[in-house]
């Protein structure tokens, strides 16, 4: 009989995207490529391709909760993330199973609202992501507007982010990433905020449309390293690289807002031979 392997496991509890960029897949896709092993929650199933989202049809709480009982009763993952929790009572009853459980590692990607401007999450529900998930985070990573959102800052410019990333910090996440791609420079700083430093990844901005699913992979990428016992510093330096390199090689899928390419690192390497 062969040995078996031991593993590190990842847990995403996010929505699904058909069209397989964003959410639950592109968390997967992502964990595969990392070398762990991942898990899924799912919270809602979206009707959704490159050209937007079409339809968003929330699985019923009894079955979200037992998703949840079915991993924690058997498979412990190592780094949990959580991407679309479509309401507030579905954030309050994830945040319960995840302390219930005892998993640690946590990656709070506050997912509100897809690229195309499709809501992911009720207005309502940003109370309990304040009051439940945050002070469960090792990180959380929202994008500008998220950001502003959680804080009812609005960002123009560092000050205003360096405030914002005060204030999210002060909400309960050990460590709290501002992602900048939604600001328009040449090159794209993910503001990297502990408590006591302020620290900037940066890297060239590549002009594309095809950057659907790109929070959702470098959240995903985090959650993979952290798996491993990486350190938070080096977890999201190796998931800037990771989205990086799936923005730069990008892929001919759909006619809209293409994904980015999550097997980019795999087949840069596998050319080289
Ligand atoms: N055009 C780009 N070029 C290089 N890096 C980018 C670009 N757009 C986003 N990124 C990087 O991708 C990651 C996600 O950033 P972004 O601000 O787009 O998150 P997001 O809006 O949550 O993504 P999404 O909603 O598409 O899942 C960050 O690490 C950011 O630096
Ligand atoms: C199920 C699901 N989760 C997250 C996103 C955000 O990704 P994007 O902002 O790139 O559309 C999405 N579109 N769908």
């Amino acid at each position: 009989m062969g040995q078996l392997i031991k593993v590190c496991k990842a847990l995403t509890v996010a929505g699904s995207d058909s069209g397989g960029g964003a959410g639950i897949q592109a968390d997967v896709k992502t964990f595969q490529e990392f070398g762990v092993y991942g898990m899924s929650v799912l919270t809602a199933v979206t009707a959704q391709n490159t050209t937007g989202v079409q339809g968003v049809y929330p699985v019923p709480l009894d079955g979200l909760e037992q998703q949840l009982t079915s991993i924690g009763s058997d498979l412990k993952p190592d780094a949990v993330k959580t991407g679309m929790l479509f309401s507030g009572e579905y954030i309050e009853s994830v945040a319960f199973f995840i302390k219930k459980f005892g998993w640690s590692n946590l990656v709070v990607d506050p997912v509100m609202v897809a690229k195309g401007g499709a809501s992911l999450l009720g207005e309502e529900a940003l109370e309990a992501m304040k009051m439940y998930m945050l002070p469960l985070a090792k990180v959380i990573t929202p994008n500008i507007p998220e950001a502003e959102a959680l804080t009812g800052i609005e960002i123009t410019g560092d000050e205003a982010r360096h405030e914002a990333a005060r204030i999210l910090f002060n909400m309960g996440a050990d460590y709290v990433v501002i992602k900048g791609g939604h600001m328009e420079d040449e090159f794209v700083s993910d503001l990297v905020y502990n408590g006591n430093e302020m620290c900037e990844l940066i890297d060239k901005r590549v002009y594309t449309k095809n950057t659907h699913g790109t929070g959702c992979t470098f959240s995903a990428a985090v959650a993979a390293e952290l798996a491993y016992g990486k350190t938070m510093e080096n977890a999201v330096r190796n998931a800037k690289k990771f989205i990086q390199t799936a923005i730069e090689h990008g892929i001919d899928v759909g006619s809209g807002h293409g994904p980015v390419n999550h097997f980019a690192y795999r087949r840069i390497l596998h050319e080289q031979h």
